[in-house]
């Protein structure tokens, strides 16, 4: 039994915290809202963000950051993306020693253009952090939370860091943990396979049928694969669990807060009414400028990606970004691949 905190009292901090209390550990979850931790210690719910759940009553919730990782070596970093460098600086303010933090979001920041274990070791002095570790996986909270079975992947520049993570999460009976040590192309896949889902939201809101959700999720993992291998990640991670498979559940699930947000700017509403109306984080909104301002740095052809963007950002109609998508000009399907394969063999 181990002594784990998990930062983030939302969907995923709440489901994950949920399977390490199954395994038996000692399981702190810290949040910043007083109501939601209340919730938890008094009746073993988050109603909010994970409903019609009971936690298990060997959950403890805290308000107090320094509380919750007393004597904690194991930190699992839910929050999403936007607020992960806030939660850093608070997280260093109260570290007594070396800390493996498991990050288990989906995104990239834009500007600086980093993938979420960049962020952490920038944030965190070097004697505070013993390994970064990233799960990611195809994993809706409410499916996990209901012990529905679910496989993740885990990979860290330490792979007996990885190991030790797999062994804390993995539950024989529902959670199944495999490892990869391609950290760049599990965040990656991770983060973009969010924009995808967006767009698959989009051609559903527009009534467009299946034949254009199967061409998003295949041309959009080429992309996705097209701009992962460029950052030195390896092709083949995208045909696992952290690239087709989180593509495949995010873009056919309802639980998806990526595709319900794009399925209703595909309605006609505008991203301000949306991301209003979702009240939990959709995370491919910020990783679509991310995603779009990296094809242009290292010169990346993201036409889902850029189309997006448009109707994102540019007020462009989700309508006109699909007509101009299907408009492009003829190219040949395997031309990327024959790309990327052909470089690594050079
Ligand atoms: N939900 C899922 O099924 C899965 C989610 N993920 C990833 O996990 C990450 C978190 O997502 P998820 O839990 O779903 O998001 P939610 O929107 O459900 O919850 C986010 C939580 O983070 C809290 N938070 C936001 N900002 C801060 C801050 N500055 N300090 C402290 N807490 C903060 C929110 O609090 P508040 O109530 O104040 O907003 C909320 O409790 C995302 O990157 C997502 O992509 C990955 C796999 C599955
Ligand atoms: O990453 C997820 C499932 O693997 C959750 O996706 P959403 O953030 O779109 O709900």
């Amino acid at each position: 039994m181990e002594k784990i905190a998990v930062l983030g009292a939302g969907s995923w901090g709440t489901a994950l915290a949920f399977v390490l209390a199954d395994n038996g550990h000692d399981v702190r979850i810290w949040g910043h809202r007083e109501q939601i931790i209340r919730e938890i210690n008094e009746s073993y719910t988050n109603e909010k963000y994970l409903p019609n759940v009971q936690l298990p009553q060997t959950l403890t919730g805290f308000t107090s950051l320094a509380e919750a990782i007393c004597e904690v070596q194991t930190i699992v970093l839910a929050v999403p993306t936007k607020a992960m460098r806030e939660v850093m600086a608070q997280l260093k303010e109260v570290a007594t020693e070396p800390l493996t933090i498991v990050h288990v979001s989906k995104g990239i920041e834009p500007d600086t253009l980093m993938r979420i274990s960049e962020m952490i070791e920038q944030e965190m002095p070097t004697e505070l952090l013993a390994d970064v570790v990233v799960l990611s996986g195809p994993s809706h909270a409410e499916e996990v939370s209901r012990r529905q079975p679910t496989t993740v992947t885990v990979s860290s520049h330490n792979m007996r860091a990885a190991e030790k993570i797999q062994d804390l999460f993995i539950n024989q009976q529902y959670f199944r943990v495999y490892t990869n040590p391609d950290i760049i192309g599990v965040e990656i896949g991770g983060a973009l396979k969010n924009i995808i889902a967006l767009a698959a939201g989009i051609t559903d809101g527009l009534e467009y049928g299946d034949n254009a959700k199967a061409a998003l999720i295949t041309r959009g993992l080429a992309e996705i694969a097209r701009l992962g291998s460029v950052l030195g990640a390896n092709p083949l991670t995208f045909l696992g669990l952290t690239g087709i498979g989180d593509l495949v559940v995010t873009c056919t699930s309802v639980h998806s807060r990526n595709w319900r947000a794009g399925n209703l700017l595909g309605k006609g509403y505008n991203l301000d009414e949306v991301l209003a109306n979702m009240g939990m984080v959709v995370e491919g909104v910020r990783t679509t400028k991310a995603a779009y301002q990296l094809a242009q740095k290292y010169n990346v052809k993201m036409p889902i990606t850029a189309a997006l963007y448009d109707v994102l950002f540019n007020n462009v109609k989700a309508k006109d970004a699909v007509d101009s998508l299907m408009a492009r000009t003829k190219t040949h399907e395997m031309e990327d691949l024959a790309n990327i394969l052909g470089e690594r063999m050079s």
